[in-house]
């Protein structure tokens, strides 16, 4: 099933349309279900998503944040307030704003920063050992599917903290993986492995921005690259692609509108 692509030259439309597609998958899943299950990254996308569903007033009212469940993707292995905290962005770019509007929070999925802490009460250096309990402890509290997961794509083609050529990639035997040597930083992580991905009803990605056009031609061109993200283009899951103009200039991709 190949990857659709919705491309737009303004920012404002890349949140927009998102929005709309997560409204859409929102919907459908509470026709069915009591909480829409979704899974959201770092990076870039906590700006995107403050922009379509927070800044978007009409979007923001269609938005049933109480029956929202949410989980990272990836985890970066710091405090939840330290500035490299995925859970950290989605705080100050949504929750926060979901809070100062007097909305009901979503019910959102952390890391156990128990566990991240030493008898000081520091976050601490960490051992293989004590990292793998944090990600065994995420595992737990996992959905069997989600409705949707959004993703974004590094420079060089990572997804959550699925790095090129990082054996990670082969992982199939535990649903969230632990991760000490990631290249980008901060090095300690927990991520989502590719059984998580090919359990979710939707994937989605967002990639903004001319920095991205060099990667995205890779992961569309014709020559299988292997890189993550190209990876999670050919699971048997419907996934979307939202990115500026300038990310696909040049790539040999067919674009829509949502
Ligand atoms: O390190 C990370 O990077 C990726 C990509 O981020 P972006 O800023 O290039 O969109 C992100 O999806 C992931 O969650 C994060 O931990």
């Amino acid at each position: 099933m190949p990857a659709t692509v919705y491309s737009y030259a303004e920012s404002q439309d890349v949140a927009d349309s998102l929005a709309k597609y997560i409204l859409d998958i929102q919907t459908r899943a509470l026709a069915i279900a009591p909480t829409f299950k979704i899974a959201i990254s770092g990076g870039s996308l906590g700006k995107v998503l403050k922009k379509g569903l927070i800044d978007n007033e009409a979007m923001a009212r269609q938005i049933q944040w109480a029956k929202w469940e949410v989980s990272f993707s990836d985890e970066r292995l710091v405090a939840l307030d330290h500035e490299d905290s995925n859970y950290g962005l989605f705080n100050e770019m949504v929750l926060s704003a979901l809070k100062a509007k007097s909305i009901t929070a979503p019910k959102v999925y952390t890391i156990d920063e128990s566990l991240l802490k030493g008898e000081n009460g520091q976050v601490s250096e960490g051992t293989e050992a004590a990292d793998s309990q944090i990600a065994e402890q995420y595992a737990l509290q996992l959905p069997a599917s989600f409705d949707l997961v959004l993703l974004g794509c590094g420079p060089d083609g990572h997804t959550c903290s699925l790095f090129p050529g990082h054996a990670l990639l082969n992982e199939r035997s535990v649903k969230i993986a632990n991760i000490s040597d990631s290249p980008k930083p901060p090095p300690r992580r927990i991520t989502f492995t590719f059984p998580v991905l090919e359990a979710a009803k939707n994937i989605a990605f967002v990639a903004e921005g001319a920095g991205k056009a060099g990667i995205l031609g890779e992961i569309f061109g014709a020559k299988d690259s292997g890189l993550p993200s190209e990876q999670v283009n050919k699971i048997q899951v419907p996934v979307s692609w939202f990115v500026g103009d300038s990310a696909v200039a040049g790539v040999p991709v067919l674009t829509s509108k949502y």
